[in-house]
C-alpha cells in the first residue's frame, strides 16, 4: 500500500483536530477528502505528510512509518501542496519549480537531463512554460496556484497530497487541474489524496471519498454510496438532492439555492 494511516489523532494544545483517522490507499487511486470548514482535512494531510506529530496512531508510506523517515526521504515519495504555500515574491516560476525538484538532486550534484526533463514536463503540464521567467508577485492568484502545482509535479513523487488545489482557479483551470490529476493517476500510477470543497468535482474525479466532520471520519467509500447516504445534506446542513445525469455518469448534487434568488435583482 503506498499510503496508510492507522488511528491517527492530532491535538492542537488540548483541542482535538483529528481523532482516530484511518485510511488505506491503493496505488494509482484518487481519493477526495471532504468536510465542513475546520473538520480536520488539512490536519489529516499534514499528519500524513509528516509535518505534524500525531498524538496517537501512525502514518506509513509503503509500509515505512513516516515518523521514522527524513524530510528528504519523504519528499522523494510524497509531494504535498498546502493550502497557502509561501515563497519569496521575487522568486521566478522557473526557480520555484526547480526547487520542487530539489529532493532528487540534493546538495552534492547538479541538475541532470532527467531533472531538466521533469521540470519542463511540470511547467508544460500546468501551462506555465511561457511564464517561467515571471516572478511570483507578477502572477494572479490562479497562476500562482498553478506554479505551486507545477513545483509539486517536478518532484515526480508517487504520492500527491493536495490541499484544495482548485480553490483560486477559474472554472477552465479547475477542470484542467482535475483532468491533470486524473491523468497522473491513470497514466503514471500516482496515488492522489486531495482536500476539496466542491462535492461534484470530488464525485466526478475520485475513486473513493472520505468525509470528515469535527475531526472524525464519518464516511469512506465510493462516490455513489456517499450520494445515496444522505450525509451531504446532514453534514453541511443544506437542502439539495442528487440527480442522475446519465446511467454511466456520476450523480450530480444539486444544492437548493432558490431561497437566495431575488427576482429582478
Ligand atoms: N495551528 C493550529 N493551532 C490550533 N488549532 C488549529 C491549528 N490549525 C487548525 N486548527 C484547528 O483544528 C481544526 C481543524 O482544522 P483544519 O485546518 O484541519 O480544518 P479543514 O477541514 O482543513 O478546514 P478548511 O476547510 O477551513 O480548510 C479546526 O478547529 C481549526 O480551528
Amino acid at each position: 500500500m503506498p499510503l496508510t494511516a492507522s488511528h491517527l489523532s492530532v491535538l492542537y494544545g488540548r483541542r482535538k483536530a483529528l481523532t482516530d483517522f484511518s485510511l488505506s490507499m491503493e496505488k494509482g487511486e484518487i481519493r477526495a477528502l471532504i468536510g465542513p470548514n475546520g473538520s480536520g482535512k488539512s490536519t489529516a494531510l499534514q499528519a500524513l505528510a509528516g509535518l505534524l506529530t500525531p498524538s496517537d496512531g501512525r502514518a506509513e508510506i509503503e509500509g515505512v512509518a513516516v515518523a521514522s523517515m527524513s524530510r528528504r526521504a519523504i519528499a522523494k515519495k510524497l509531494a504535498f501542496l498546502p493550502q497557502q504555500p509561501t515563497a519569496p515574491d521575487e522568486m521566478t516560476i522557473a526557480q520555484l519549480v526547480r526547487q520542487g525538484r530539489f529532493p532528487h538532486v540534493g546538495l552534492f550534484r547538479s541538475y541532470d537531463r532527467k531533472d531538466e526533463a521533469a521540470i519542463e514536463w511540470a511547467l508544460e503540464s500546468t501551462g506555465l512554460t511561457r511564464f517561467a521567467d515571471r516572478t511570483l508577485q507578477e502572477l494572479s492568484g490562479g497562476e500562482r496556484q498553478r506554479a505551486w502545482i507545477s513545483a509539486a509535479l517536478a518532484q515526480e513523487a508517487d504520492i500527491l497530497l493536495l490541499d484544495e488545489p482548485t480553490s483560486f482557479l477559474d472554472i477552465g483551470y479547475q477542470v484542467e487541474v482535475l483532468d491533470l490529476v486524473h491523468r497522473l493517476s491513470r497514466e503514471r500510477g500516482v496515488t492522489i489524496l486531495m482536500a476539496i470543497h466542491d462535492i461534484n468535482q470530488a464525485i466526478a474525479v475520485s475513486d473513493r471519498i472520505c468525509l470528515l466532520e469535527k475531526g472524525e471520519l464519518r464516511f469512506d467509500g465510493a462516490p455513489r454510496a456517499l450520494a445515496e447516504s444522505g450525509l451531504i445534506e446532514r453534514t453541511f446542513r443544506v437542502k439539495g438532492r442528487f440527480v442522475e445525469v446519465a446511467p454511466d455518469k456520476p450523480p450530480h448534487f444539486d444544492v437548493e439555492l432558490t431561497k437566495l434568488h431575488r427576482p429582478g435583482s
